[in-house]
């Protein structure tokens, strides 16, 4: 089912792609009776920028998980450059692989640079005494994470917020500290789950070129986010996932021509998408338990009871359509308008 158009990005002033960074296969992910992720591969090789895009609930961030320790996949594997990573997120921290969170997870009580301070951790050689008796070693070791630190903060445009306590930066520079804190672990491969999540336009702007910059830096970058406009502007590559299942792959205008992606977000069936056949069942299921054979009172009154339920799905679909509607806005074929003026030179052209 899944379509997988990889393309190479060949834009001037890219990074050239080669050595696969991420490499996922097979990733499957279950809670109980649900699965959230199906037997997803993706790859990420270096220079490149991927998106993960799909519906909410689709398994983005399940999957995001699943890469970084934070779960251990039911089925699968999960190699950075070439090593399977291990199934603690801080030693796939240590391994190479940074990310930020959806949910911002800073330490609100503590300085911006300590933030930062807090991220480098894994590159410190410093052990817990030479921490707690201030030998020499720690010092110079000290010196440097500050300086690397206040680096970061440079790049990301924080420099000046250095001293000030994480909780009151705005959302916008909160988001920009996350990507300082996962940089200051050196890494290898960026995670960046809805980076643009509640920002304005001219934040979303930035936070692009921010991208761009740590693409730059020699850093592969897999990005969840539901601006589409964001995804297209800035990604090589683009995945799709639809309950869990990849659905298509490929680059942006792929993806934007694909009508499947468009039905999946707005949420209307199609041939061969995932979980139909389950849906099938359930409702041949459901259509044998409700023939009544003879047309008694008892039957009338679960004809009545059967309209009323049919009413009910009517009033449930339509919030859905609403929604759908709302939808339209952050669709893949909305986004294609959207971004036709700057599709054909694309702006990672850096
Ligand atoms: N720890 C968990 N236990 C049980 N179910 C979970 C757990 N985490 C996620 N799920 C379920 O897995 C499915 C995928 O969720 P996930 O958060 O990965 O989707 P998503 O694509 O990231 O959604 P969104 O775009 O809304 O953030 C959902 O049905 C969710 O309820």
């Amino acid at each position: 089912m899944t379509t997988d158009t990889t393309t190479q990005d060949t834009t001037p002033g890219a990074p050239a792609t080669g050595e696969t960074v991420l490499d996922a296969r097979g990733v499957t992910m279950r809670f109980g009776g649900l699965t959230a992720v199906r037997n997803v591969d993706l790859t990420v090789n270096s220079g490149e920028i991927v998106g993960l895009i799909g519906p909410n609930g689709a398994g983005k961030t399940t999957f995001f998980n699943c890469l970084t320790g934070l779960y251990i996949p039911t089925e699968g594997e999960v190699r950075y450059k070439g090593t399977v990573l291990p199934p603690k997120s801080f030693k796939v921290t240590a391994a190479g692989v940074a990310r930020t969170f959806q949910n911002i997870r800073l330490f609100a009580n503590m300085t911006v640079l300590e933030n930062v301070l807090v991220g480098r951790h894994t590159r410190t050689k410093e052990g817990f005494w030479s921490a707690v008796l201030r030998l020499p070693g720690f010092h110079k070791a000290e010196a440097a994470s500050r300086a690397r630190a206040m680096e970061l903060l440079e790049f990301v445009g924080l420099a000046d917020k250095a001293e000030h306590l994480a909780r009151n930066l705005p959302y916008g520079e909160q988001r920009k500290l996350e990507i300082a804190r996962a940089l200051a672990s050196d890494p290898g491969l960026l995670l960046l789950d809805e980076p643009t999540a509640g920002m304005n336009p001219q934040e979303t702007r930035a936070t692009e070129e921010l991208v761009f910059a740590i693409r730059d830096m020699g850093i592969a970058i897999l990005v969840i986010e539901h601006d589409m406009r964001f995804i297209f502007n800035l990604c090589d590559r683009v995945a799709v996932l639809v309950q869990g299942e990849k659905l298509v792959e490929g680059d942006s205008a792929t993806v934007q021509g694909d009508e499947r992606v468009v039905a999946a977000y707005l949420g209307e069936p199609f041939e061969g998408a995932p979980g139909a056949e389950e849906a099938a069942e359930v409702a041949a299921a459901e259509a044998e338990t409700e023939t009544p054979a003879v047309e008694t009172p008892e039957a009338e009154t679960s004809e009545a009871e059967t309209s009323e339920v049919a009413a009910d799905d009517t009033e449930a679909e339509a919030p859905e359509a609403e929604a759908d509607d709302a939808e339209t806005a952050d669709a893949p074929a909305a986004a294609a308008d959207t971004t036709t003026d700057t599709a054909p030179g694309k702006e990672n052209d850096r």
